[in-house]
């Protein structure tokens, strides 16, 4: 790639969302034969405390999608993802501006890693559709119970990590996907499957779009119930967009929907 990063001022750059490893920022510049359409993918790293050197740790994101996830899915269903160099005093330069726009819990405990000496470009695949819908199943098996103890295989082999962590969140008083089972999800049954996206779809609902495991946007902003109201308070219409039925791979490719 002939161009620099740095050479995009930050203001350029919108800050969208981030997980636990990822911050996520789009690019809102004029048109640009790489990076429009495009968002910037950049690790985290704790603010305090210790982090092995980048050259033990590589960003092995494209490397999952090129020998695991490409294995799983028809690589025409994945999106094209390209490394790119990072310049240390630009990502500085980022953080700065962002820093305000980022959730106040996230920015407590993480700071973009600026020991990373790349960062990777994706299409952004919710900016520049009418409507994106994004799933985070989670963990879609159980665990072997080879691995377990006594006291913990008799629930740990019937009821799933998911479950038992959105158990969890509700006593904590936490919203949670409590009616969401990712076996479900990746059953292959029609029925099971079904189910699940009806439980994200009531979760989705009852949580007023606070929970983490599906999400709606239109036109890059993000849609909670509260926003349209009766209008898509029925299943029919998260049914149409996910073509209950298929699989996850043919769904993934006929509508705008990722999964995380
Ligand atoms: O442990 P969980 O089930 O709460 O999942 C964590 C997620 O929390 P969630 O419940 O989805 O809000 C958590 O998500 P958020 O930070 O809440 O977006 C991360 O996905 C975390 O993975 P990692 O540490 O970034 O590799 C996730 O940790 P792992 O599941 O990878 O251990
Ligand atoms: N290619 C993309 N286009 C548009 N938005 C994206 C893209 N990739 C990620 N995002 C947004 O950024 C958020 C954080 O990204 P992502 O889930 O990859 O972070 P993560 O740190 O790996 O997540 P986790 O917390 O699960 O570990 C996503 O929930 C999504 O809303």
């Amino acid at each position: 790639m002939a161009f620099c990063l740095s050479q995009t001022s930050p203001t350029r750059w919108k800050y969208i969302s981030e997980g636990g490893a990822t911050i996520v920022f789009s690019y809102n510049g004029p048109h640009h034969p790489v990076l429009t359409g495009k968002v910037l993918r950049l690790r985290k790293a704790p603010r305090e405390g210790h982090w092995p050197p980048q050259d033990e740790n590589p960003d092995l994101t494209v490397a999952f999608q090129q020998n695991v996830i490409s294995r799983l899915l028809d690589p025409s269903y994945l999106p094209d993802l390209q490394t790119i160099p990072l310049q240390a005093e630009w990502v500085d330069a980022l953080s700065i501006y962002h820093e305000s726009f980022r959730p106040r819990e996230r920015r407590g405990i993480s700071v973009i890693d600026r020991s990373r000496h790349t960062g990777v470009l994706a299409p952004d695949l919710i900016g520049g559709l009418s409507c994106a819908v994004e799933v985070k199943p989670k963990w879609g098996f159980l665990p072997n119970c080879r691995h377990l103890s006594p006291e913990s295989k008799p629930i740990k082999t019937r009821t799933c990590r998911t479950c038992m962590h959105a158990h969890l969140k509700k006593t904590e008083g936490v919203n949670a996907a409590m009616q969401f089972c990712p076996l479900d999800l990746f059953s292959g049954s029609k029925v099971r499957l079904e189910c699940a996206i009806e439980g994200l779809w009531n979760s989705w609902i009852q949580s007023n779009g606070s929970i983490n495991n599906l999400r709606i946007f239109s036109h890059g902003k993000i849609v909670l119930p509260s926003d349209v109201g009766h209008r898509v308070s029925q299943m029919t219409a998260l049914k149409r967009i996910l073509g209950v039925g298929a699989n996850l791979a043919s769904v993934v490719a006929r509508n705008p929907l990722f999964v995380r």
